[in-house]
């Protein structure tokens, strides 16, 4: 027997049996329970620094510098898969094998694929230990690099395992990075494998990774259990996850507002989370950066939550004069970098901070000069920092009831078309807005960056069922509240809009925070807005644009609705809900033709 089986720190006699069964599949050198100590923290990170996997980052304290392999840098949506047991309940938008066919050949891979390595066993909780029902998961892995990753994103340790007991429920998370060592057979830094399979199975709630041992593809609490797994729980028990911002927002008179925020990856959620407000009097905390799970409050409303533990942020563009605040939470060390640059004086860099080092060491670990002419970072190079170190972190971030949401917004990155913020006529045309949201690929995914498609709510990658269902359990969500004045408004925004030279039409970062004015506004009945065919606009002069050095014509173009680009979009609408098929909602058809009719374009 591989020592870690006897004298195990859990009673759990469900954990205990699935944990033997890996390691006999497995065949691991040793298992190591994870406590989520400092000792432990400190161990593994000399280990892999002793290895050649970490590397210290002596400027920050107590922070390193992973270089992955470059084949292992990103999400792999092509290699993600939904197994259902029937393949309409994965729906058109995953990628669907049945569960027993994934079974038979991942158990394949998985045999022996831990040989000559450790089985690392990390009993965590999404979401606040106090929770109602607390959201466990045991992840194991053979990777060390995703324990400590581990430490970061999520509650974990022995003290999730103790408030498990002998027979909670639990999501078990199975990862291997695929690269067994035979004896004698020298490792690598970052193990990997050509094969990758991200594998879900939403009924029996169960993951299964292979193969990669980055972000979302290796740390499995996040996209694939608080999303994948999660989207499929919250509409069997009436609530929501998703892939959302969650931030407070404190006005001069001192009201109080919650917003959340749903923009595909790499589109600025972090960013909007940790806002310094560049109007007077404005004040921003924050709550998530990435997931928020959506649930009614006793008092009738939506609350949101953030089950996550840490901020696992996109590197380049962050800096001072963007978001000080993710520079001032990882200036406090205790953070993972991943593919960045590494300076001449032991500190970190990428591209967008401020001006270049003279010499650095880039992502692959060669030498790198402002002239060289490769990126010093990865486009998706990460930094994996704890939440609490957050200078702005809201006292309310522990609460396991969450915050309660007063508005929604669905964004995305679109260089034409959809105005900087629009607010939606209803909910149900909110949900038409969220299902219908476009924008522009991003480095996050493996695959081409900067091609235009539809991101439902930004959860295209993260939906575990049927999208079609998935709208209508939206919609249904509306229709559950017992006062429709109680939801929480809906707003579609773009920061990204550009003009004609290829610039970005708005300054984005802080003064994103004019447009939170104006969502607020709105709320309170204050702030004037037009109706449109698309729904409530602002004009000009209804952005406080106090002390902001803008070009007016800048303004009106970032706010502008187009009808023309409008209907070009049309055809691109009715395409996508083809797609979805007889399982979309009569309701998103409905709002479809009644945008149609405003535009003016003709039924046939
Ligand atoms: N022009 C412009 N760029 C922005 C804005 N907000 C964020 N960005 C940039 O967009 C990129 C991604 O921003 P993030 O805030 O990390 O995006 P995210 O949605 O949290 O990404 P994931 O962590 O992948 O989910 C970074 O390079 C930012 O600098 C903005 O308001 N305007
Ligand atoms: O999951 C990841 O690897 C990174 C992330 O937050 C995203 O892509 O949205
Ligand atoms: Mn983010």
């Amino acid at each position: 027997m591989v020592t870690g089986l006897k004298n195990p720190p859990t009673d759990h006699a469900g954990l205990l049996a699935w944990v033997a069964e890996v390691a006999e599949l497995t065949t691991p050198d040793q298992i190591v329970w994870c406590d989520g100590s400092d000792a432990e923290w400190k161990r593994l990170t000399s280990e892999l620094v002793a290895f050649g996997t970490l590397e210290p980052v002596p400027a920050k304290p107590d922070s390193f510098l992973a270089r992955t392999n470059p084949n292992d840098v990103a999400r792999v949506e092509e290699r993600t898969f939904i197994c259902s047991t029937n393949p309409e309940d994965a729906g058109p938008t995953n990628n669907w094998t049945s569960p027993e066919y994934m079974r038979e050949t991942m158990t394949d891979l998985y045999r022996g694929s831990m040989r000559g390595r450790t089985m690392y066993v990390i009993p965590f909780c999404m979401g606040s230990l106090e929770a109602e029902k607390p959201m466990f998961g045991v992840e194991i892995t053979d990777s060390a690099y995703v324990v400590i990753s581990m430490h970061i994103m999520a509650r974990m340790g022995t003290h999730v395992l103790e408030a498990m007991g002998g027979d909670a429920e639990y999501v078990p998370a199975l990862h291997s990075v695929g690269a067994p060592l035979e004896p004698g057979q020298s490792d690598v830094s970052w193990p990997c494998n050509d094969t990758k399979y991200i594998s879900h199975f939403p009924e029996t709630r169960e993951i299964w990774s292979y193969g990669s041992g980055y972000g979302g593809n290796s740390l499995l609490g996040k996209k694939c259990y608080a999303l994948r797994i999660g989207s499929a729980m919250g509409r069997d028990e009436g609530w929501l996850a998703e892939h959302m911002l969650i931030l407070r927002l404190t006005s001069p008179e001192g009201k109080v507002y919650h917003i959340t925020g749903a923009f595909p990856s790499a589109c600025g959620k972090t960013n909007l989370a940790m806002l310094e407000p560049t109007i007077p009097g404005w004040k921003v905390e924050t709550l998530g950066d990435d997931i928020a799970w959506l649930r009614w409050g006793e008092d009738g409303r939506l609350w949101a939550s953030n089950p996550e533990y840490g901020l696992f942020g996109v590197a380049p563009g962050t800096d001072y004069r963007t978001n000080p605040n993710a520079m001032r939470t990882i200036e406090k060390g205790h953070t993972l970098f991943t593919n960045v640059a590494l300076t001449e004086e032991g500190d970190v860099w990428w591209e967008g901070m401020g001006e270049p080092p003279a010499n650095a060491t880039d992502w692959k670990g060669n030498e790198w000069t402002p002239d060289s002419e490769g990126l010093s970072s990865h486009p998706n190079s990460r930094f994996c920092t704890p939440i609490k170190q957050c200078p702005i972190l809201s006292d309310a971030y522990e609460d396991p009831r969450g915050v309660p949401i007063d508005a929604i917004l669905f964004g995305g990155r679109r260089a034409t078309t959809i105005p900087l913020v629009t607010q939606a006529r209803d909910w149900t045309h909110g949900v038409y807005m969220g299902a219908t949201l476009s924008s522009e690929t991003t480095a996050a995914a493996v695959g081409q960056v900067g091609v235009v498609r539809r991101d439902p709510m930004a959860m295209l990658p993260f939906i575990g069922y049927n999208a079609g269902d998935y709208f209508d359990h939206w919609i249904g969500m509306g229709k559950s509240a017992d006062d429709e004045s109680k939801l929480p408004s809906v707003f579609y925004v773009n920061w990204f809009r550009r003009d004609e030279d290829g610039g970005f039409l708005w300054p984005g970062f802080g003064e994103n925070s004019r447009v939170l004015k104006w969502v607020v506004e709105r709320l309170e009945g204050k702030a004037e807005a037009v109706e449109t065919p698309i729904g409530f606009n602002p004009r000009p002069e209804d952005i406080d644009v106090e002390g902001l050095d803008m070009d007016p014509n800048d303004l009106a173009a970032s706010l502008k609705v187009d009808p023309e680009e409008w209907k070009a979009e049309l055809p691109l609408v009715e395409e996508w809900f083809t797609k979805i098929g007889n399982r979309l909602p009569t309701q998103l058809w409905a709002e479809l033709d009644a945008l149609k009719s405003r535009l003016g374009v003709d039924e046939e």
